[in-house]
């Protein structure tokens, strides 16, 4: 693959393709500083997150999961970001390369964590490292401290008495357990084997662990990995179902520890009981799916204690806008979330609104009705963070009174000891009331077949109704309370009692959004030579039709005068070459490099099939959290593409150029996709998508312009390992539009056709 400067933020340079040793490198942000591990003698970096996880840490006797309010004396924090500092409406509009410096940060600190993940995962050959960009960091160093003690004494012993043993005693070398033991049928069987990465992982684990002067066996590394993560695991509230199918207690693992010293024969896992072997973590060889945590179970380390995001503001203030995007950020980047909103509530307990006289302070039935509904949703939020389905619940209210907000503190945080951190909206700005109301109110079902000038007019009138009581959040009669508010939607925002990593993400993502109209478009490189041979990942140039597209792609994107418009690609060849001739500004994002196949890269699916019948079987299982050996899975490539998406999130008009399986990570972000239906979108080559925002989601057009193209779209097979279904050739998957009502599919004869906005096409709105 490319490298340039190491960091996968974007270097800003001309439109020509660039040498990479040409590219100026952004000015590195500090590297964190690394820090001991105890456990393996490596250094791991601390991430922004870690601070966070001493801040959490409980006072002793408390439940880990309690508030730090409760746990600790309050220090007040106040945060006060203007206009004058990075939140500027200007400010937001500059360009990439200027705020590099910010993000950048964050790209070291990504590249930094997600090496260390793969040195540890070449140590132990257990493929566990979690992708995440800092979280897992934060998840490892704790993993180490809490398996420091319990298991330092027996792990030596094992490997006292391992060295001891005859080793011939292990029965012939499973391929299963190459990097599990050191006994001399596996070293001999290991050594006739082809140099592999398998082999130099074990040697690196070797080294690493003379670096740290404990003699170890493998065998002990994986428990010891298996102790740390479980007691990672074992935190309250930990309820993923997957997590609970693998979480061990620590008691059992070690249990298994001391079986392991007793059974010392049993140390080599090809003569292993079968009951002590699966106790052993998997490995990408011993199980079908990968052996790391899937989708959201991730974060859970994060996340372990629940949170309730509520919401507050006068109506008309962009609760819902913030609640449902937030939701979908969050949701994207693995947390579960869902947004309980008190409207739909009370439309669905009664048909009585008939005009702002509902909520009039001294309309006492219904007043009634709207505290029942409001009980009833907070009710339900917490009920659903119980169960164990979601970690965030986003209640989506006015809350605008100081009582309702001690009521939810109350229940909250005193009842039930989740978080709770409430965001403000505040708005005094007329027109961007006025737009909220049109945009959303007008079509509420509140207001079914009503004009849009009474429309306006009640609406506005509802809002007086609340200004009455309105009671901002105050920092010193509610200094108990953990908030954030965002004044004129970014203008500026105020950070008080900010308690956690999860509210500094939530905290940090809201400082990016913004509500300027722009559009997005999104599209793969042109045709290239290995799409028409039918290999996968590499990097090699495009085709005739692929140049063709090109060039046809920069007269689409000057045909649609785009303000302002800045260009993004990967560092790869097919994609630098796809916008030669687009006339805007361009960037380079290490970050939109396409997924990486690692060994089967460069390859064929039925290379692979044929090669790592296993692993080709293993990715149809579980696409998303599959991770190709020594390569990257769909789970990898969300957590490189956030920094992608929050600075996404902070320009006006984009164009996107990059990769099959990275637009389909976008795209998800943007349609609200599950992890399931994420690496099946269809993302046809020679296709532009075109993203609008609109209302509380996104208008989606696809434009295919007139360039054929192989399909190398390949769907999920009924039978996992089977490639025999049409996928290389002919269309096989389809343009659906984000509702799922019908397809969206704009072919045009040429590229005006194409673009004019006419010509039979279909347009779609996305999560309305
Ligand atoms: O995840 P799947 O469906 O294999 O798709 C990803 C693959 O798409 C390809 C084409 O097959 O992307 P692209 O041509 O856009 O770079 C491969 O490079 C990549 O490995």
């Amino acid at each position: 693959m490319a490298q340039c400067c190491g960091s996968s933020s974007p270097c800003s340079i001309s439109s020509s393709a660039p040498s990479n040793a040409a590219a100026p490198a952004p000015a590195p942000a500090p590297a964190p500083a690394p820090v001991p591990n105890q456990m393996t003698g490596q250094s791991l970096l601390l991430s922004a997150g870690t601070t966070t996880t001493s801040a959490e840490a409980p006072v002793p006797g408390a439940p880990a999961y309690l508030p730090q309010q409760q746990q600790q004396k309050q220090q007040l924090t106040d945060t006060e970001t203007t206009s004058n500092q990075t939140l500027s409406a200007s400010e937001k509009n500059i360009s990439g390369s200027s705020r590099s410096s910010s993000s950048g940060s964050r790209h070291i600190s990504f590249e930094s964590s997600q090496k260390n993940d793969r040195e540890e995962e070449s140590s132990t050959g257990d493929g566990h490292g979690d992708g995440d960009d800092g979280h897992g960091d934060v998840i490892n160093d704790d993993e180490d401290v809490v398996g420091t003690l319990p298991l330092s004494l027996p792990l030596l012993s094992i490997k006292k008495k391992n060295t001891l043993l005859s080793r011939s005693s292990c029965a012939p070398r499973s391929s299963s357990y190459s990097d599990l033991c050191s006994c001399r049928n596996c070293e001999s069987s290991a050594s006739s084997s082809s140099a592999s990465s398998t082999s130099s992982s074990s040697s690196t684990s070797q080294e690493s662990g003379a670096a740290a002067g404990i003699p170890r066996s493998a065998v002990t590394k994986q428990l010891v990995r298996s102790v740390t993560a479980t007691s990672i695991m074992d935190m309250p509230y930990n309820t993923s179902p997957s997590l609970r199918v693998r979480t061990t207690s620590l008691n059992q693992l070690k249990k298994t520890a001391d079986l392991a010293i007793e059974n010392e024969l049993h140390v080599c896992p090809s003569v292993m009981s079968e009951e002590l072997r699966k106790l052993l973590p998997p490995t990408s060889e011993t199980v079908m799916t990968k052996p790391f945590p899937i989708r959201g179970e991730r974060t859970i380390a994060d996340c372990t204690t629940p949170h309730v995001i509520a919401m507050v503001g006068l109506p008309a203030r962009g609760k819902t806008f913030i609640s449902k995007k937030l939701a979908r950020y969050l949701n994207w980047i693995g947390i579960a979330t869902r947004v309980f909103n008190l409207g739909e509530y009370r439309r669905h307990a009664t048909t009585a609104y008939k005009s702002h006289e509902f909520f009039r302070a001294d309309n006492e039935v219904a007043m009634a009705i709207r505290n029942r509904c409001a009980n009833q949703a907070l009710h339900d939020s917490c009920e659903w963070l119980l169960s164990g389905q979601g970690s965030i619940a986003v209640f989506d209210a006015t809350n605008s009174t100081r009582d309702r907000r001690q009521l939810i503190y109350d229940i909250v945080v005193k009842q039930h000891g989740f978080r709770l951190f409430f965001v403000e909206s505040i708005c005094n700005d007329p027109q961007i009331i006025e737009q909220n109301i049109l945009e959303v109110k007008v079509s509420s079902p509140d207001y079914l077949n009503m004009n849009t000038e009474l429309v306006v007019r009640d609406f506005l009138q509802r809002i007086e109704h609340y200004e009455e009581r309105y009671q901002p959040i105050d920092e010193v009669t509610e200094s108990h309370l953990s908030f954030m508010k965002v004044y004129n939607a970014g203008k500026k925002v105020v950070v008080y009692n900010n308690e956690g990593h999860v509210e500094s993400r939530i905290v940090y993502y809201l400082m990016n959004i913004h509500i300027t109209p722009r559009t997005i478009y999104l599209t793969r490189h042109g045709e290239s030579e290995h799409n028409l041979s039918g290999l996968i990942g590499g990097d090699s140039n495009l085709s005739a039709r692929g140049h063709q597209y090109g060039r046809a792609l920069s007269a689409f994107i000057a045909q649609q005068q785009i303000d302002g418009l800045r260009v993004w690609t990967s560092w790869m060849k097919r994609a630098i070459q796809t916008v030669a001739d687009v006339k805007a500004p361009q960037e380079r994002w290490k970050a939109l490099n396409e997924i990486d196949a690692g060994h089967c890269e460069e390859m064929t699916y039925e290379q692979i099939k044929e090669r790592f019948p296993e692993e080709f079987k293993a990715r149809d299982v579980n696409k998303f959290a599959y991770r190709y050996p020594r390569g990257e899975s769909y789970e990898d490539l969300v957590a490189r593409l956030e920094p992608v998406i929050m600075e996404l999130e902070r320009q006006g008009n984009v164009l996107v150029v990059s990769h099959q399986a990275v637009l389909r990570c976008l795209f998800a972000y943007f349609l609200d996709k599950s992890a399931d239906e994420l690496p099946y979108l269809y993302v046809p080559l020679h296709t532009v998508i075109k993203l609008t925002p609109v209302a509380y989601g996104c208008k989606v057009e696809h434009i295919k312009l007139p360039i054929d193209a192989v399909d190398t779209h390949r769907p999920k097979p009924k039978i996992p390992g089977d490639v025999s279904e049409p996928g290389l050739d002919g269309l096989s998957g389809e343009l659906v539009a984000p509702d799922g009502v019908g397809k969206v599919l704009i072919v045009g004869d040429d590229v005006a056709t194409a673009t004019n906005g006419n010509g039979g096409r279909v347009d779609a709105q996305a999560h309305q």
